[in-house]
């Protein structure tokens, strides 16, 4: 029996010796130079306090956090060292164009599911360079009619259901819109099929990565082979249509990756044109649907400002020859409440709050030292939440935005060489559906609030439920 007791000492100090190893090096590194930022100390090597970070709420592991070592620190999630920073100064530094210290990484979970590493360097800027064209404002005005009408498609009966799963319409909607951009797909048996596909994706994406029967993450890993066959089997009849169709000139994505050649005249493979699209059309649509359901959540429990932005938007349609006439640029760009609801629920939701980043060589910056082999998380939901930069943070009040935000502080598209190319779609898309909702349906919440989801990022529980009536009803 002591034996035995002897035994699982020795075990209990063999196994925890590396880890105060780790400790005691961090401890030496930030009191000797100051450099390495202050944290909590963790005692299983790789799990750190990931445990803390996915079962408290990652709003509240930040906050405590933050209350206790300031704008930033250390922390060890998601099997790594990890600095979070919110100092304005710091995330211009880590994101900034030129900077070559850091490379941008994705969440394993999300890294697992697509398969592939984040662009960098000039392969970045060639796809950079196509996506950031495909979306200027002035090539996507001319996209509003069919925005408009894939809104109008998602809409349409809200008013003949028991009660709406709001973010399941946005999805929809969203997700049409991505394909639009990418290859000029409209809604079709093949587009719904893809939308499914991308529901059970996201659901692995969004969950812990433990591959493990039965979890969502391992059927995610499952689905994802189906969905590669799938979209290369799309794209190989896409490609062959487009080689064919030689009167049309198509300006999406597509297109242009296939035209696009390097300095030295090499085309992108069938194989890195199918990673670019999965990995677009993942970005251009998740985000994007759980913010369009932020905002109807904030309209709904501010019936003030909701009131403001009806009065807006009914004078749009009333200054019409036709009230039911397709939107204009002009009525688009005329929309100043309506923006600043779509501005203060951007800064409110925080759908996309970190950019991740991992340190490629030890580097010092501003008296902080970013070791090598370290992730770094700068995280924008200290930036917009916090009460030194937005007075009463916590309060969704759109008017704050008469005045703009200090350049560097009000960060939800990211900052620097990977600030989203998509930020005037999101606008615009986010204005139609304004536009579409408030001017034709009322609505209630049904069901209560069922609180928010934070994993990954933060979303109303269960996609919230909403009883539609038409106004004229
Ligand atoms: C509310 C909606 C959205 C939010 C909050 C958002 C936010 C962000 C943020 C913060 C980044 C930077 C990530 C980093 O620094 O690592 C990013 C990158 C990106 N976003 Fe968005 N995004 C949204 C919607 C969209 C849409 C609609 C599209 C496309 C149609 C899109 C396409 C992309 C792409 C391709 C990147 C990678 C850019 C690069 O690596 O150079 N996003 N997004």
């Amino acid at each position: 029996m002591v034996l035995i007791g002897v035994l699982i000492a020795c075990a209990l100090v063999l196994l925890t010796f590396p880890v105060f190893l780790v400790q005691w090096s961090l401890y030496i590194a930030q009191s000797g130079s100051g450099k390495i930022p202050r944290g909590r100390w963790w005692f299983i090597p790789w799990l750190g306090e990931s445990l803390h970070f996915f079962y408290k709420s990652p709003d509240q592991f930040f906050r405590e956090r933050y209350a206790r070592f300031g704008e930033i620190y250390r922390t060890h999630i998601l099997g790594s060292p990890t600095i979070i920073t919110s100092t304005p100064e710091h995330a211009k530094f880590i994101l900034a164009t030129k900077h070559k210290s850091f490379k941008a990484i994705y969440p394993p979970s999300i890294d697992r599911v697509l398969n592939h590493p984040s662009w960098e360097g000039a392969f970045h800027q060639r796809i950079r360079k196509i996506v950031q064209s495909s979306m200027l404002s002035e090539t996507i005005r001319d996209s509003i009619p069919k925005f408009e009408s894939l809104c109008r498609w998602c809409l349409e009966d809200w008013n003949e259901r028991e009660f709406v799963v709001t973010h399941d319409e946005t999805r929809k909607f969203a997700f049409h819109v991505a394909l639009s951009i990418t290859c000029s797909m409209a809604p079709c048996e093949e587009s719904m099929r893809l939308l499914d596909s991308y529901g059970i994706l996201s659901n692995g994406a969004i969950s812990m990565p433990i591959n493990f029967p039965g979890t969502g993450f391992h059927l995610a890993i499952k689905v994802r082979f189906h969905f590669r066959s799938e979209i290369l089997t799309d794209l190989t009849s896409l490609v062959k249509r487009r080689k064919s169709d030689t009167a049309t000139t198509y300006s999406d994505i597509l297109g242009s990756l296939l035209a696009s050649k390097d300095d030295q005249g090499t085309k992108f493979t069938d194989d890195e044109i199918r990673d670019i699209l999965i990995t677009f059309l993942f970005a251009g649509h998740e985000t994007t649907a759980v913010f369009l359901v932020w905002i109807v959540k904030y309209l709904t429990e501010h019936p003030d400002i909701l009131e403001q932005v009806r009065d807006e938007q009914d004078q749009i349609r009333s200054a019409r020859e036709h009230p039911e006439s397709p939107l204009t640029w002009s009525e688009i760009k005329n929309m100043p409440v309506s923006l600043r609801v779509v501005q203060e629920s951007l800064r409110l939701a925080n759908v996309a709050p970190f950019s991740p980043r991992e340190v490629v060589e030890d580097v010092e910056h501003d008296g902080v030292l970013f070791p090598k082999g370290w992730k770094v998380q700068v995280y924008y939901r200290h930036f917009h939440l916090n009460p030194t930069y937005f007075k009463d943070p916590h309060k969704f009040d759109p008017s704050r935005f008469l005045t703009p935000p200090k350049p560097g502080i009000y960060t939800p598209f990211g900052n620097g060489i990977r600030l989203c190319p998509g930020s005037e779609v999101v606008k615009l898309e986010a204005l139609i559906f304004i536009h579409l909702l408030v001017t034709n349906y009322n609505w209630k919440i049904v069901g209560g609030d069922c609180g928010v989801q934070y994993w990954p990022t933060p979303r109303p529980k269960g996609g919230l439920h909403l009883k539609v009536w038409k106004r004229s009803d």
